[in-house]
């Protein structure tokens, strides 16, 4: 017999197992791309540059150097800095985090420009991120300027930057709709040059996974230095597009801490950290210290005045909360039935929410465990009823249920039958 499905090529047997052996991953499905990046890359982290350009960003210099140290002692490898171009400030900013000695390497961003180059380089930075657009809506509206002027001041720029000794990554923003062969050319063109990285750039936020595939992969077989990616999130596909560029050979990846950055803001670093962790947990637990995600997360959204979204990647507050009885009931058993992410390796907690109509008896029975009172399992499907029908009319709190477990668990140790009936027979037994 052979499957309907999208794979003509397997065919099934009765009892599947045929199916299942030419599923399941092996050699050939796990380690024949030998390009993919997904367990060695680097992140580029850029809160204190793409971030400042959320709308709500105001950083003043002890807020950013404390935003450094701390992106710093979590482990990314380079932290982005504003442009020195951009004001008195942000240039004397640039110069007193490159003074604090940090492990990570610090970058700033300039256009692809000799006056901005010129005073990047003094700034004492490891490297210079020199971007220009390429699609024909920036060489159009912005900065008006042709393939062979932007060939031509590249080469200077990065002539210039590399004749300081330090690192220099070239970038055409707006990647995604530029013309192809434009955008190979003067790849090929800065490769040749030297620079340490190029970069991809979704400025609008416009790409797929497979197109952000398929243009990493071609660029891959292009150039020979390290491949930059920047993800804008405007529909959605910072992450995914991320891992996309992993798998097709990209090295580095930009990020921000919640993502904050123009518009809608990038791939957002605890969002990465969640994707990556989940395709090769070991590599991302010797490089980053996950457990200070939440402060830092914490650190930028005080900073700028926004809440963490309650729905966020593993810091969320609900990230770690069980409510339907049939998931407590197995993650009680086993919590990678329903996690893919470890909450402890986060410095996160696990919590199952016994206060609502979708409970089960299982997961009462853990709290009735975990409050020391001992009922039979009948007696705690019997009190499990209970809740369901007072939460039918109210929502409870955590205390409202314990107190109307205590109150049965009472009721069944004094033996009085009656009490008991009273206690589940009285709707108002839980205060509203
Ligand atoms: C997609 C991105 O996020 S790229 C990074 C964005 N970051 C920033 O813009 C940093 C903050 N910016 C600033 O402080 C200012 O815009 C500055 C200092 C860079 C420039 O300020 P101004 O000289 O007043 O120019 P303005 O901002 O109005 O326009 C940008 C200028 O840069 C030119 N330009 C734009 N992009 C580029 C580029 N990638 N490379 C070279 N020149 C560029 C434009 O043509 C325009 O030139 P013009 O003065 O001849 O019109
Ligand atoms: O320099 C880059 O690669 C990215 C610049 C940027 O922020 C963008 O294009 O959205
Ligand atoms: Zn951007």
């Amino acid at each position: 017999m052979q499957t309907t499905g999208t794979n003509a090529e397997i065919r099934a047997n009765a009892d599947g197992s045929e199916i299942r052996r030419q599923l399941q991953p092996n050699v050939y499905t796990r380690y024949y791309d030998l390009l993919s990046r997904v367990n060695n890359f680097s992140i580029i982290e850029s809160t204190l540059r793409e971030g400042e350009q959320f709308a709500n960003a105001f950083f003043d210099t002890n807020k950013k150097i404390e935003i450094a140290k701390a992106l710093d002692e979590f482990g990314v490898e380079y932290i982005e800095l504003t442009s020195p171009a951009a004001s008195e400030q942000s240039r004397l900013d640039c110069q007193a985090i490159c003074k604090l000695g940090l492990k990570a390497k610090i970058l700033t961003h300039i256009r692809c420009h000799m006056d901005d180059a010129k005073i990047a380089v003094e700034t004492g930075v490891d490297g210079v991120d020199v971007v220009i657009g390429t699609s024909s809506y920036l060489r159009e509206f912005s900065h008006g300027k042709d393939m062979d002027y932007i060939a031509n001041k590249a080469t200077e720029v990065i002539n210039f930057v590399k004749s300081k000794g330090i690192e220099v990554r070239f970038s055409s923003e707006d990647s995604f709709r530029s013309d192809l062969v434009d955008l190979l050319s003067i790849y090929r063109t800065v490769d040749k040059l030297g620079v340490n990285r190029v970069g991809i750039a979704d400025t609008v936020g416009c790409a797929n996974p497979r197109q952000v595939y398929e243009l990493v992969r071609t660029l891959r077989g292009v150039v020979s230095c390290d491949i930059e990616c920047h993800f804008h999130n405007d529909t959605g596909c910072a992450i995914a597009n991320a891992y996309a560029a992993l798998e097709a050979g990209a090295t580095h990846i930009d990020t921000s801490i919640l993502g904050i950055g123009e518009r809608n803001g990038i791939t957002p670093l605890g969002g990465l950290i969640a994707r990556m962790y989940t395709a090769d947990k070991d590599y991302i637990k010797s490089k980053y210290k996950l457990h200070m995600l939440r402060d830092l997360e914490n650190l930028v959204a005080d900073a700028v005045d926004v809440q963490v979204p309650f729905n966020n990647y593993i810091t969320g507050y609900c990230a770690f909360t069980h409510k339907a009885g049939i998931h407590a009931k197995a993650i009680l058993n086993n919590p990678s039935t329903y996690e893919i992410l470890k909450p402890e390796d986060f410095g996160m907690t696990r919590y199952v929410n016994i206060c609502h109509r979708l409970t089960g008896w299982n997961a009462v029975k853990n709290r009735v465990e975990q409050l020391g009172l001992s009922l039979t399992d009948d007696q705690v499907k019997t009190i499990t009823a209970k809740i369901k029908e007072l939460s039918d009319i109210r929502p409870l709190k955590m205390e409202d249920v314990d107190n109307l477990l205590r109150d049965y668990h009472s009721a069944i140790i004094s033996g009085d039958e009656l009490q008991v009936k009273n206690l589940l027979s009285v709707v108002s037994a839980v205060p509203s």
